[in-house]
């Protein structure tokens, strides 16, 4: 199944499952060796991330808490929206280590209002995992963005907990849009 269709939009393969997995297994590793005899609080920024955070974390093999956090859209790069709601996090993150889970990095303007709202806490430190990353659509630096599965071009995807319009979430692979050539005059 190469191409798919959700809506009005017709989607290409672009990351099978087994090279997302591959790819989940090496950063799980990593986060075992970078938090030997810590104890970090991984935090998911749902929707997205809970396909990503619940296979990361079956790689983790080092002591760990896991919470979620829902976050309103925001308009415009000025305001950036809210966390609305966090579920099971520990009552204070002050001294914790903090691993922000994601599905995607864009504009970065997500995380960028997240990791600020976390700062207040005054973790040890904050770091992101993000499963996808678009280098060219960033509008602010994520100096906390240390684990990244893969970078991608500037294109619209969905699978793997990404959504078009609510739709996609459950694919097991991710695709991009594909793009439409117009006919030569
Ligand atoms: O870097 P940015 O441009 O901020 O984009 C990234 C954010 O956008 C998506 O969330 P969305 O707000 O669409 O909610 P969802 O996770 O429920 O799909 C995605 O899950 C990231 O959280
Ligand atoms: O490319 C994307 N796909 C789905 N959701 C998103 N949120 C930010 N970028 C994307």
């Amino acid at each position: 199944m190469n191409n798919i269709e959700i809506e009005d939009r017709t989607f290409e393969i672009l990351l099978e499952n087994h090279t997302i997995s591959k790819r989940t297994r090496l950063i799980g590793i990593q986060i075992n060796v970078d938090y030997e005899k810590r104890c970090p609080v991984f935090i998911g920024v749902l929707n997205g991330s809970f396909l990503f955070m619940a296979d990361l974390l079956k790689e983790v093999e080092i002591p760990c808490e896991i919470g979620f956090i829902r976050v309103s859209s925001y308009e415009g790069a000025e305001s950036s929206g809210s966390i609305k709601e966090a579920f099971g996090l520990p009552d204070n993150l002050h001294n914790r280590d903090i691993i922000i889970v994601e599905d995607i990095v864009d504009s970065g303007l997500t995380l960028n209002y997240v990791i600020n709202e976390i700062q207040k806490q005054v973790p040890a430190s904050v770091k992101v995992c993000s499963l996808l990353f678009k280098p060219a659509a960033l509008k602010v630096p994520i100096k906390e963005l240390e684990y990244v599965g893969f970078e991608i071009a500037n294109e619209f995807v969905v699978g793997y907990g990404l959504d078009y319009v609510g739709l996609g979430r459950n694919l097991k692979d991710i695709y991009r849009e594909k793009t439409v050539l117009s006919p030569l005059p």
